[in-house]
């Protein structure tokens, strides 16, 4: 058995580093430059083994399994320019989003581009820097052909990673994706000084807005109460390593963030908010990221938003 990581991110790299401890593994990045350091500055103090293969040449993946850990707006891009390569191989996204052109989470948008593939998601609560020091984690690994989210499960388990696996493709992806919208809040809310009754209110009726979405996109609304939903909602809720849960903190303190840093539920938000008239579903707490993340609306007016709301059942 053979792998290939594409994508040289944190995540990418320390998911690379996991799996070259039980088979062989090849890391592709678009800039390698690193690699004769065996560092990658995206996964700083990681020291990483020679068995370990990195490579800037697409040409040179020949896994069977290949895990796509690309930042999700960008991964239509890289699709477009290269899903002909990888078609009839299982693919894995291992992305938290849903892309902002098409409204779609990566397994639709590596489906339609990969017509011949089996194709699967790798969710749940993991930071990529607990994982490259090999602490534990359970994740979901989601796949609607039931044999092949066997296979995967089996291949992608580790030593420290145990994998858990669905058929819900919908309800495992939109919950790691939609959970990072929701860290945002979290995150403005502890940051604007509202404090930890206000952070689990969010929580709270954040994961009731994810459900409700999951389940009018076809998700089983179960699904969510699982690792790549409500896992991964407690997780980066209440991690400042959680770069979603930082950018939020800085929102709410009103401090500048660094620019480039992936944060994920940003784009996700501006999804969410254009999503939901169509389908029909309220989600008062994602559309407030989506202002916020947009500078459509002013952190001083959020508490407003959401507390002058109709009063409702619960
Ligand atoms: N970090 C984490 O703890 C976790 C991340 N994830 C998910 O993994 C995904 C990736 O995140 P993460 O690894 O953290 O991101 P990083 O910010 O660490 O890295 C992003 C990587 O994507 C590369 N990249 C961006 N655009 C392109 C492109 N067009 N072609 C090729 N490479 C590109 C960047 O390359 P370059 O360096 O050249 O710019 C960089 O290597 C996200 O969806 C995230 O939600 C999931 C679980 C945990
Ligand atoms: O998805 C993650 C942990 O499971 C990482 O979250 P951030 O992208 O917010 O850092």
């Amino acid at each position: 058995m053979s792998i290939a990581v594409i994508g040289a991110g944190a995540f990418g790299t320390a998911l690379a580093l996991s799996l070259a401890g039980k088979t062989d593994v090849t890391l592709w990045g678009r800039d390698t430059a690193w690699a004769e350091r065996r560092e990658n500055p995206r996964l700083p103090g990681i020291a990483l083994p020679r068995s370990l293969q990195v490579t800037d040449r697409l040409d040179k993946i020949g896994a069977r399994t290949i895990l796509l850990a690309l930042p999700a707006q960008t991964l239509g891009g890289f699709l477009a320019d290269h899903a002909a390569r990888f078609d009839g191989r299982d693919l894995v996204s291992c992305a938290k989003g849903i892309d902002l052109v098409t409204l779609n989470g990566p397994s639709a948008l590596i489906a339609q581009a990969c017509p011949r593939s089996n194709v699967a998601v790798l969710t749940g609560p993991s930071f990529a820097a607990d994982i490259a020091r090999g602490l534990p984690t359970a994740l979901t690994l989601a796949c609607a052909d039931a044999a092949t989210a066997e296979h995967l499960q089996r291949d992608l388990s580790t030593a420290s990673l145990r994998l858990y696996r669905t058929t819900d493709v919908a309800g495992a992806e939109l919950g790691g994706a939609l959970k990072n919208v929701i860290a945002i809040a979290a995150g403005a809310a502890i940051g604007a000084g509202f404090g930890d009754s206000a952070r689990a209110s969010i929580v709270t009726r954040g994961f009731a807005e994810m459900t409700r979405l999951a389940a009018a996109l076809g998700a089983r609304p179960e699904t969510l109460t699982g690792l790549s939903g409500l896992g991964d909602l407690v997780l980066t809720c209440t991690s400042d390593q959680s770069r979603n849960f930082r950018y939020g903190l800085a929102l709410g303190a009103g401090d500048d963030f660094a620019a480039g840093t992936t944060v994920e539920g940003a784009a996700t938000a501006r999804a969410v908010a254009a999503l939901a008239p169509r389908l029909g579903v309220e989600l008062p707490i994602s559309q407030l990221v989506a202002g916020l993340a947009e500078g459509r609306i002013a952190m001083e007016h959020a508490l407003d938003i959401l507390l002058n709301r109709p009063l409702k059942e619960e």
